[in-house]
């Protein structure tokens, strides 16, 4: 039997993932296709797959998984790419949208042109479990825990292009205090509300930029008198502008959303 699943290439700030409107084609074992799926020599190549869904409190539904076919429980870039996907498909014709994550209700405003949307800004909600890490001798810095309903641990350095990531992301991500692993940040200030960043995530390695991640910096940024309640977070990929809203105490991420390419895949399956 031949199943075919339409899906679509999308990213935010180059961070790429599969978008399937699982309305229409249901996925079954979404951990396994994340692995197979997001490979990029013998797959689609992503960092990940985010399924788009109905929900019974909120306009759609997401969901998230690594390209190590982990479940996140919130997906900045690409809560960002599903507003633009339901308007674009015709899903909705709303341009303030309700998500429903795993880490509850966000609220998507779509900037629309023409027919095409092209920033988001996304009502992250308020960080939680922040705090300070000192390595003592083990790590020549400190870093800082923020939860943007996923884990983030933020380092601020003097020089960006000095860290080794591919060797420090994955001891990080997998060290002990973290036992649901972390996602890994390491930023410079490089301006007045101006931070550059890198990232190691949690299940997908480096990627070119995190939107959670771009939040847990601009809020580590803050609590360390380093930047103001709005900074631009400049990643390999983009730039997202993160906004701590004062009065309700949420997190506004604004970047864009970019549609890389629609495709098919058609599967051989035993019936
Ligand atoms: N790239 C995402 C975050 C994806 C999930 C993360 N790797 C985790 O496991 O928590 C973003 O844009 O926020």
């Amino acid at each position: 039997m031949t199943t075919r699943i339409k899906f679509t290439k999308m990213h935010g700030a180059g961070n790429d993932y599969i978008y399937v409107d699982t309305t229409r084609y249901p996925i079954a074992d979404p951990e396994k296709k994340a692995i197979e799926w997001s490979k990029f020599h013998t797959g689609i190549g992503s960092d990940g797959l985010i399924l788009i869904g109905v929900s019974d409190k909120a306009d759609f539904s997401m969901r998230i998984f690594n390209a190590d076919g982990s479940e996140a429980m919130m997906c900045g870039n690409g809560s960002r790419c599903v507003g633009k996907y339901v308007y674009e498909y015709g899903l909705t014709d709303k341009t303030e949208i309700t998500l429903d994550t795993l880490s509850g209700i966000k609220i998507l405003k779509l900037q629309v042109e023409g027919k095409t949307v092209s920033t988001v800004t996304v009502d992250m909600g308020s960080p939680q479990e922040t705090g300070e890490i000192d390595w003592g001798k083990k790590y020549p810095f400190q870093s800082t825990k923020v939860s943007m309903g996923n884990p983030h641990l933020v380092t601020f350095i003097d020089d960006i292009t000095r860290i080794n990531l591919p060797e420090i992301g994955p001891e990080l991500e997998n060290h002990p205090l973290f036992p649901d692993r972390t996602n890994v940040e390491f930023a410079q200030i490089v301006g007045k509300d101006t931070i550059r960043m890198r990232v190691w995530e949690r299940g997908s390695g480096i990627t070119q930029a995190c939107g959670t991640g771009a939040c847990a910096t601009a809020v580590a940024a803050f609590i360390n008198g380093l930047a103001g309640r709005k900074s631009d977070v400049i990643m390999d990929g983009g730039t997202v502008t993160v906004e701590w809203d004062e009065t309700s105490g949420h997190i506004l991420m604004t970047g864009p959303a970019t549609k890389v390419f629609d495709g098919e895949i058609v599967e051989e399956v035993e019936s």
